[in-house]
């Protein structure tokens, strides 16, 4: 969707349904879509955050609703409650960060036009809805993966431009990020890589789950980025790789599932690596230290290696 430059923050106060992927529509039109609303300028999503899930309500084997978003306004310094409601009454306040609760903010970042607010539609199950245009840039659900129930929300706000507040803010606030290009249009596939250099930039010593979406690939005469072109970048700026079509909601749902799966690897890896670093610290002795300290030594040479697996593994969201 093109909007006008501001178009984005002025409808962040628009409400959102949350509905199902492709495989589950005709179903999931049946019931209630979830609603959610969102702050109206720049110091209510600044006060907004962070929300809190509390709810999961089962409205498909795949897809689950997720819990409702209700802004500050100016009066509500801080939220009694979180900031979150469930759309049962019974709502639950923990503490802890949003991704330790389970809720998971992803942010869609790409030039105008390539795709990312259909994705984010197909995700939100709304693109055919009347209200569609009428609805926010923001789109929440859970969704089970690998059995798993996981909080989504997909952040649809990036402009490009210089509104630097939104942009260094978008650069900020996600858990995981989707950069998407078009595969017809060759500037914003370089645009993607800027992004990811802009995104490493602000968060330098965070490992967070990325994902290269080449979207269109539906259109095959005018492709102008090869597939091979874009899993390149992808190994180049260490993020997985993935094309897409929102047209034929091709790949859509396993971008969405990936991302979930990428959160969670690098989550899994780290509660392992401070178990592990623990343990070590306990029982290393000298020589043992000395050892591990070779190891990286030898990794370090054998960079190479490590690159040709990496360009295999790139596509698959499913392995780090
Ligand atoms: N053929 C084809 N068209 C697509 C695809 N995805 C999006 N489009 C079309 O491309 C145009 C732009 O799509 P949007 O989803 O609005 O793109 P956007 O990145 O949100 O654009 P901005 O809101 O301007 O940043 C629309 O006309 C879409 O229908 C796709 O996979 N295939």
């Amino acid at each position: 969707m093109t909007l006008n430059r501001g178009d984005k923050l002025r409808y962040l106060d628009k409400r959102r349904g949350s509905m199902p992927f492709a495989a589950h529509h005709a179903q999931q039109q049946q019931q209630h879509p979830h609603r959610r609303s969102m702050p109206v300028d720049e110091r209510e999503l600044r006060a907004s955050l962070p929300p809190s899930p509390t709810d999961g309500q089962q409205l498909a084997p795949h897809l689950m609703r997720c819990a409702s978003y209700h802004p500050f306004t100016e009066d509500e310094a801080q939220p009694q409650s979180g900031g979150w409601a469930s759309d049962s009454s019974d709502s639950v306040i923990s503490s802890g960060s949003d991704s330790e609760r389970g809720l998971y903010k992803v942010v869609l970042l790409g030039e105008h036009g390539v795709g990312k607010t259909s994705l984010a539609r197909i995700f939100g199950g709304v693109e055919d809805c009347p209200e569609a245009e009428e609805a926010g840039n923001t789109y929440d659900r859970s969704i089970v993966v690998d059995d798993e129930e996981a909080s989504l929300v997909v952040f649809d706000i990036w402009e490009q431009g210089d509104n630097q507040w939104l942009q260094n803010h978008c650069m900020k606030m996600g858990d995981a990020y989707i950069i998407v290009y078009s595969v017809t249009d060759k500037v914003s596939f370089e645009k993607a890589s800027e992004l990811r250099i802009q995104l490493r930039r602000a968060r330098q010593a965070e490992d967070i789950p990325i994902i290269l979406v080449g979207n269109k690939s539906d259109l095959v005469r005018s492709r102008e980025v090869s597939v091979e072109e874009g899993r390149a970048c992808a190994v180049v700026f260490d993020c997985k790789f993935i094309e897409t079509s929102a047209a034929l909601h091709h790949n859509v749902q396993d971008l969405f599932e990936g991302i979930v799966r990428q959160i969670r690897l690098r989550k899994d890896s780290k509660e392992d690596n401070a178990r592990r670093m623990a343990n070590t610290k306990r029982r290393e002795s000298i020589s043992q230290k000395a050892k591990r300290f070779l190891g990286r030594i030898v990794a370090k040479n054998n960079k190479k290696m490590a690159f040709k697996v990496k360009s295999k593994s790139c596509h698959d969201l499913s392995v780090l």
